[in-house]
């Protein structure tokens, strides 16, 4: 099929119309208030961010892409607390971020699980941080462990686990402690494609289960596509929104979806979106790279 005959990616079906004027019926968990931010360094300002201005309700998915360098990293470290912003400000549940908090859970890209504790100690650090006692802790992080089908591996350490256990452990890690937000960055890069689509399931089916809000950052179009209600694209130099999409699928979520038109349109507009963008990004095109390789050393022969 062409891209000329994919249906309009904004013409929602109605069940997801549906669905999104629900999603935005409810209350604003995570407002991101006019935030800008500016990089000094010496005598060179980068302008990482500027005038982001958004609000992700509750129970809400929204996935953040973008090419390199429009921020999407200040952005997810911004929310988390890691960084000041240069102006505006980030409000969870009306209030104010001061810093990291339990409010907001994160899951890196890089497994991040405590090499000394076995897996039932790593998702018990969560709920113990809040104040419950070892054995109630225990108990719940048993309960966690069983949502992810991990509940026999408790007694391994992380490095007797694979990427995508590794992951699993790290999600529920986050949820034990019960923050409102989840902010995910680059979370599931790191492993294989079909270990990433069974987190991608894994990761929608604990969300469809418990009250918790989502903000993904993503390279990956079709995994933007796949997981989010909501897909915020940024722009580089300076990082702005360059536009909100709202996914045009139904839920819950199939990996059939990923062939359907509706899963083609979106992903055409926002390649051809990205593309766009092309001049200004950080990193040269492929193939415009100059390797600097002496002359002497090209291979001249054409039987080589
Ligand atoms: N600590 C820093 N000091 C100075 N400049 C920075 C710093 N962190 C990020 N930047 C700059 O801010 C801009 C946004 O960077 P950021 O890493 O947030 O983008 P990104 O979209 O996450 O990129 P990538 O996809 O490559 O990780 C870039 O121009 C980057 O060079």
């Amino acid at each position: 099929m062409t891209q000329n005959s994919l249906p309009d990616y904004r013409i929602l079906p109605p069940d997801v119309a549906e669905r999104m004027a629900h999603i935005k019926q409810r209350e604003c968990v995570l407002k991101i208030d006019h935030v800008g931010k500016v990089f000094t360094q010496k005598r060179n300002q980068t302008v990482a961010l500027e005038d982001i201005n958004f609000d992700i309700h509750r129970r809400e998915f929204v996935c953040v892409v973008g090419p390199s360098g429009c921020g999407k990293s200040t952005l997810i470290r911004i929310l988390a607390g890691l960084e000041d912003t240069t102006s505006g400000r980030i409000l969870v549940d009306g209030k104010p971020v001061n810093g990291p908090g339990p409010d907001r859970g994160m899951v890196f890209q890089k497994y991040t699980l405590f090499p000394w504790m076995d897996v039932c100690r790593n998702v018990m650090f969560g709920i113990e941080m809040g104040g419950t006692s070892k054995v109630e802790a225990r108990r719940e992080a048993m309960q966690w462990l069983q949502i992810v089908g991990l509940e026999q591996f408790a007694s391994s350490f992380p490095h007797q686990l694979s990427g995508g256990m590794q992951q699993r452990v790290a999600i529920v890690r986050a949820l034990a402690a019960r923050p409102r937000v989840l902010l995910m960055d680059e979370s599931f890069s790191a492993l294989d494609a079909q270990t990433r689509l069974k987190m991608q399931n894994y990761l929608m089916e604990i969300w469809r289960k418990i009250d918790i809000t989502i903000v993904f950052i993503t390279h990956d179009l079709d995994e933007a596509i796949y997981l989010a209600d909501r897909i915020l694209v940024l722009k580089p130099r300076p990082g702005r929104v360059e536009e909100v999409i709202e996914v045009p699928l139904s839920r819950p979520r199939r990996a059939t979806q990923m062939t359907s038109d509706e899963f083609l349109a979106t992903k055409a507009h926002l390649e051809a979106l990205i593309r766009s963008f092309g001049d200004n990004t950080e990193e040269m095109d492929e193939g415009e790279e100059d390797f600097n390789i002496p002359l002497l050393t090209l291979v001249t022969d054409k039987a080589e």
